[in-house]
Protein backbone atom coordinates (compact mmCIF):
# COMPACT_ATOMS: atom_id res chain seq x y z
CA UNK A 1 0.00 0.00 0.00
CA UNK A 2 1.54 3.52 -0.63
CA UNK A 3 1.86 6.14 1.93
CA UNK A 4 -1.38 8.30 0.93
CA UNK A 5 -3.38 4.98 1.23
CA UNK A 6 -1.80 4.01 4.59
CA UNK A 7 -2.41 8.09 5.69
CA UNK A 8 -6.10 7.47 4.44
CA UNK A 9 -6.87 4.45 6.14
CA UNK A 10 -5.65 6.24 9.57
CA UNK A 11 -7.84 8.88 8.99
CA UNK A 12 -10.74 6.83 8.53
CA UNK A 13 -10.07 5.22 11.72
CA UNK A 14 -9.48 8.65 13.62
CA UNK A 15 -12.48 10.52 12.43
CA UNK A 16 -14.85 7.39 13.38
CA UNK A 17 -13.68 8.02 17.02
CA UNK A 18 -13.60 11.45 16.70
CA UNK A 19 -15.53 13.36 14.14
CA UNK A 20 -14.57 16.96 14.73
CA UNK A 21 -11.12 18.18 12.52
CA UNK A 22 -8.84 19.32 14.84
CA UNK A 23 -6.92 22.72 13.95
CA UNK A 24 -3.70 22.49 16.03
CA UNK A 25 -1.62 19.64 16.29
CA UNK A 26 1.27 18.93 19.21
CA UNK A 27 3.55 16.62 19.61
CA UNK A 28 4.60 16.03 22.99
CA UNK A 29 8.53 15.43 24.18
CA UNK A 30 9.58 13.20 27.04
CA UNK A 31 7.80 13.64 30.17
CA UNK A 32 5.51 16.11 28.70
CA UNK A 33 2.56 13.80 27.74
CA UNK A 34 0.58 15.04 31.25
CA UNK A 35 -0.88 17.89 29.39
CA UNK A 36 -3.01 15.39 27.67
CA UNK A 37 -5.41 15.56 30.43
CA UNK A 38 -5.76 19.20 30.15
CA UNK A 39 -8.07 18.60 26.76
CA UNK A 40 -12.22 18.51 27.11
CA UNK A 41 -14.96 15.69 25.64
CA UNK A 42 -11.03 14.04 24.66
CA UNK A 43 -11.05 11.06 22.96
CA UNK A 44 -8.08 9.05 23.70
CA UNK A 45 -7.16 6.25 20.76
CA UNK A 46 -4.14 4.03 21.37
CA UNK A 47 -1.13 4.11 18.61
CA UNK A 48 -1.74 0.36 18.73
CA UNK A 49 -5.07 0.60 17.32
CA UNK A 50 -4.77 2.55 14.45
CA UNK A 51 -3.93 1.03 11.23
CA UNK A 52 -0.27 1.61 9.87
CA UNK A 53 1.02 3.79 13.05
CA UNK A 54 4.23 3.09 15.02
CA UNK A 55 4.11 2.05 18.66
CA UNK A 56 5.63 3.93 21.05
CA UNK A 57 8.73 2.67 23.01
CA UNK A 58 9.92 5.28 25.08
CA UNK A 59 9.52 5.79 29.08
CA UNK A 60 7.70 9.48 29.25
CA UNK A 61 6.01 8.75 25.74
CA UNK A 62 2.67 7.38 26.77
CA UNK A 63 1.59 6.38 22.91
CA UNK A 64 -1.90 7.65 22.66
CA UNK A 65 -3.41 10.23 20.22
CA UNK A 66 -5.38 12.34 21.97
CA UNK A 67 -8.30 14.70 20.55
CA UNK A 68 -10.65 17.34 21.91
CA UNK A 69 -10.77 20.89 23.01
CA UNK A 70 -8.63 23.33 24.69
CA UNK A 71 -9.51 26.70 25.18
CA UNK A 72 -12.24 26.22 22.51
CA UNK A 73 -9.76 25.02 20.25
CA UNK A 74 -9.68 21.79 18.44
CA UNK A 75 -6.04 19.74 18.77
CA UNK A 76 -5.18 16.38 17.86
CA UNK A 77 -1.89 15.99 20.90
CA UNK A 78 0.70 13.15 20.36
CA UNK A 79 1.18 12.01 23.57
CA UNK A 80 4.35 10.06 22.72
CA UNK A 81 6.52 10.69 19.89
CA UNK A 82 8.72 8.37 18.03
CA UNK A 83 12.54 8.73 17.35
CA UNK A 84 14.82 7.49 15.00
CA UNK A 85 17.13 5.47 17.39
CA UNK A 86 14.03 3.62 18.38
CA UNK A 87 14.56 1.71 15.09
CA UNK A 88 12.13 2.62 13.17
CA UNK A 89 12.23 4.26 10.11
CA UNK A 90 12.27 8.32 9.10
CA UNK A 91 8.95 7.71 7.40
CA UNK A 92 7.92 5.84 9.77
CA UNK A 93 8.44 8.42 12.66
CA UNK A 94 6.85 11.31 10.76
CA UNK A 95 3.98 9.73 9.28
CA UNK A 96 1.55 10.56 12.40
CA UNK A 97 2.38 14.27 11.08
CA UNK A 98 1.40 13.13 7.52
CA UNK A 99 -1.89 11.50 9.38
CA UNK A 100 -2.33 15.16 11.50
CA UNK A 101 -2.04 16.92 8.10
CA UNK A 102 -4.63 14.97 6.46
CA UNK A 103 -7.33 15.54 9.45
CA UNK A 104 -6.50 19.21 8.97
CA UNK A 105 -4.08 20.98 11.38
CA UNK A 106 -2.86 24.09 10.30
CA UNK A 107 -0.53 24.69 12.71
CA UNK A 108 1.79 22.28 14.53
CA UNK A 109 3.44 23.07 17.64
CA UNK A 110 6.22 20.61 18.14
CA UNK A 111 7.80 20.09 21.89
CA UNK A 112 10.88 18.09 23.52
CA UNK A 113 12.91 17.89 26.26
CA UNK A 114 16.44 19.20 25.36
CA UNK A 115 20.09 19.48 26.63
CA UNK A 116 21.55 23.10 26.90
CA UNK A 117 24.53 23.81 25.30
CA UNK A 118 24.36 27.49 25.51
CA UNK A 119 25.80 28.23 29.07
CA UNK A 120 23.57 31.36 29.62
CA UNK A 121 20.53 28.98 30.09
CA UNK A 122 19.55 26.76 32.81
CA UNK A 123 17.55 23.67 33.41
CA UNK A 124 14.17 24.47 33.89
CA UNK A 125 14.04 27.15 31.05
CA UNK A 126 12.28 26.95 27.67
CA UNK A 127 13.64 27.86 24.32
CA UNK A 128 11.24 28.90 21.43
CA UNK A 129 13.33 27.46 18.39
CA UNK A 130 14.71 29.69 15.65
CA UNK A 131 16.11 26.93 13.41
CA UNK A 132 17.85 23.63 13.65
CA UNK A 133 20.75 21.71 12.11
CA UNK A 134 20.60 18.00 11.46
CA UNK A 135 22.83 15.79 12.46
CA UNK A 136 20.23 12.81 12.15
CA UNK A 137 22.50 11.51 8.82
CA UNK A 138 19.26 11.13 6.84
CA UNK A 139 15.90 13.02 5.75
CA UNK A 140 12.23 11.44 6.46
CA UNK A 141 11.82 13.28 2.34
CA UNK A 142 14.16 10.47 0.94
CA UNK A 143 13.34 7.52 -1.16
CA UNK A 144 11.91 6.81 -4.45
CA UNK A 145 8.26 7.10 -3.58
CA UNK A 146 8.13 11.19 -3.21
CA UNK A 147 5.12 12.15 -1.29
CA UNK A 148 5.25 15.59 -1.80
CA UNK A 149 7.83 18.05 -2.95
CA UNK A 150 11.55 16.77 -2.86
CA UNK A 151 13.70 19.99 -2.69
CA UNK A 152 11.62 21.84 0.01
CA UNK A 153 13.12 25.44 1.35
CA UNK A 154 14.33 25.02 5.28
CA UNK A 155 14.97 29.03 5.25
CA UNK A 156 11.63 30.32 7.38
CA UNK A 157 10.89 26.39 8.92
CA UNK A 158 9.85 27.95 11.74
CA UNK A 159 7.11 30.46 12.13
CA UNK A 160 8.54 33.59 13.02
CA UNK A 161 4.76 34.89 14.04
CA UNK A 162 4.14 32.23 16.11
CA UNK A 163 7.52 32.71 18.23
CA UNK A 164 6.81 36.21 18.67
CA UNK A 165 3.58 34.93 19.99
CA UNK A 166 5.00 32.87 22.19
CA UNK A 167 7.46 34.93 23.62
CA UNK A 168 4.62 37.98 24.42
CA UNK A 169 2.62 35.34 26.18
CA UNK A 170 5.87 34.26 28.36
CA UNK A 171 5.82 37.36 29.84
CA UNK A 172 2.49 37.15 31.62
CA UNK A 173 3.97 33.59 32.95
CA UNK A 174 6.85 32.34 35.13
CA UNK A 175 8.87 30.99 32.83
CA UNK A 176 12.09 31.94 30.85
CA UNK A 177 12.12 31.21 26.99
CA UNK A 178 14.63 32.02 25.50
CA UNK A 179 15.14 31.56 20.93
CA UNK A 180 17.50 29.41 20.13
CA UNK A 181 19.12 26.80 17.27
CA UNK A 182 18.44 22.86 18.49
CA UNK A 183 21.04 20.13 17.16
CA UNK A 184 19.50 16.92 16.22
CA UNK A 185 21.37 13.35 17.19
CA UNK A 186 20.78 10.37 16.07
CA UNK A 187 21.20 9.01 20.19
CA UNK A 188 20.15 7.25 21.86
CA UNK A 189 23.34 7.18 23.94
CA UNK A 190 23.84 11.15 24.81
CA UNK A 191 26.70 13.17 23.50
CA UNK A 192 30.02 13.13 24.84
CA UNK A 193 31.07 16.58 25.74
CA UNK A 194 33.53 16.77 22.42
CA UNK A 195 30.69 16.38 20.63
CA UNK A 196 28.95 18.94 22.67
CA UNK A 197 31.70 21.42 22.38
CA UNK A 198 31.58 20.78 18.32
CA UNK A 199 27.69 21.56 18.65
CA UNK A 200 28.38 25.18 20.29
CA UNK A 201 30.84 26.00 17.42
CA UNK A 202 28.34 24.68 14.70
CA UNK A 203 25.99 27.32 16.35
CA UNK A 204 23.78 25.05 17.89
CA UNK A 205 21.94 26.09 21.88
CA UNK A 206 20.23 22.78 22.21
CA UNK A 207 20.70 19.42 21.52
CA UNK A 208 18.20 16.01 20.93
CA UNK A 209 17.21 13.37 19.38
CA UNK A 210 14.20 14.34 17.85
CA UNK A 211 12.11 17.08 16.58
CA UNK A 212 13.55 17.64 12.98
CA UNK A 213 12.17 15.04 11.36
CA UNK A 214 8.96 15.85 11.95
CA UNK A 215 9.63 19.40 11.39
CA UNK A 216 11.40 18.64 7.77
CA UNK A 217 7.45 16.93 7.13
CA UNK A 218 5.59 19.85 8.49
CA UNK A 219 7.24 22.16 6.44
CA UNK A 220 6.65 20.01 3.27
CA UNK A 221 2.96 20.20 4.41
CA UNK A 222 3.26 23.66 4.45
CA UNK A 223 2.47 24.01 8.27
CA UNK A 224 2.98 26.54 10.63
CA UNK A 225 5.68 25.63 13.00
CA UNK A 226 6.50 26.31 16.50
CA UNK A 227 9.07 24.35 18.24
CA UNK A 228 9.38 24.49 22.04
CA UNK A 229 12.00 23.09 23.84
CA UNK A 230 12.86 22.17 27.74
CA UNK A 231 16.00 22.57 29.06
CA UNK A 232 15.57 19.35 31.12
CA UNK A 233 19.37 19.31 31.64
CA UNK A 234 23.11 21.36 31.30
CA UNK A 235 24.24 19.02 27.88
CA UNK A 236 27.38 16.43 28.56
CA UNK A 237 30.55 18.45 30.04
CA UNK A 238 28.78 21.83 30.45
CA UNK A 239 28.29 20.84 34.13
CA UNK A 240 30.64 18.33 35.60
CA UNK A 241 27.64 15.74 36.14
CA UNK A 242 26.56 12.60 34.16
CA UNK A 243 23.62 12.70 32.21
CA UNK A 244 20.40 10.69 32.70
CA UNK A 245 16.74 10.00 31.17
CA UNK A 246 15.54 10.26 34.77
CA UNK A 247 17.06 13.70 35.12
CA UNK A 248 15.23 14.40 31.83
CA UNK A 249 11.93 13.20 33.15
CA UNK A 250 12.43 14.71 37.01
CA UNK A 251 13.12 18.29 34.89
CA UNK A 252 10.21 17.40 33.41
CA UNK A 253 7.85 17.12 36.36
CA UNK A 254 8.96 20.00 38.09
CA UNK A 255 8.15 22.13 35.23
CA UNK A 256 4.56 20.88 33.76
CA UNK A 257 2.87 23.64 35.41
CA UNK A 258 4.86 26.36 34.35
CA UNK A 259 4.17 24.82 30.96
CA UNK A 260 0.44 24.57 31.34
CA UNK A 261 -0.65 27.71 32.24
CA UNK A 262 1.87 29.37 29.10
CA UNK A 263 0.52 26.49 26.27
CA UNK A 264 -3.28 27.55 27.40
CA UNK A 265 -2.92 30.96 26.70
CA UNK A 266 -0.93 30.64 23.73
CA UNK A 267 -3.62 28.41 22.51
CA UNK A 268 -6.59 30.42 23.25
CA UNK A 269 -5.03 33.61 22.24
CA UNK A 270 -2.13 33.35 19.41
CA UNK A 271 -3.09 29.62 17.42
O1 LIG B 1 12.95 14.75 22.18
P1 LIG B 1 12.13 14.13 23.22
O2 LIG B 1 11.17 13.14 22.70
O3 LIG B 1 11.46 15.16 24.12
O4 LIG B 1 13.10 13.29 24.18
C1 LIG B 1 14.42 13.63 24.56
O5 LIG B 1 14.65 12.96 25.78
C2 LIG B 1 15.23 11.65 25.52
C3 LIG B 1 16.52 11.56 26.29
O6 LIG B 1 16.32 11.69 27.65
C4 LIG B 1 15.46 11.58 24.03
O7 LIG B 1 14.45 10.86 23.40
C5 LIG B 1 15.46 13.04 23.63
O8 LIG B 1 15.14 13.25 22.27
N1 LIG C 1 21.13 15.22 24.76
C1 LIG C 1 20.31 14.65 23.85
N2 LIG C 1 18.99 14.54 24.05
C2 LIG C 1 18.48 15.03 25.17
C3 LIG C 1 19.27 15.66 26.14
C4 LIG C 1 20.66 15.75 25.92
O1 LIG C 1 21.44 16.29 26.74
N3 LIG C 1 18.43 16.03 27.15
C5 LIG C 1 17.20 15.67 26.77
N4 LIG C 1 17.21 15.07 25.59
Amino acid sequence: MDTENKIQEAVSYIREKYANPPQIGIILGSGFSFFQEHLQDSTVIAYSDIPNFPVSTVEGHAGNLVMGKCQGKELCVMAGRFHYYEGYTMQDITFPVRVMAALGIKTLVVTNAAGGINKSYSVGDFVALTDHINLLGSSPLRGKETSGQRFIDMTHCYTSELRDQAIETSKNHDITLHQGVYAATHGPNFETPAEIRMMRVMGADLVGMSTVPEVIVARQLQLQILGISCVTNMAAGVLDQELSHHEVMDTMDKNRQKFVGFIEELIANKL
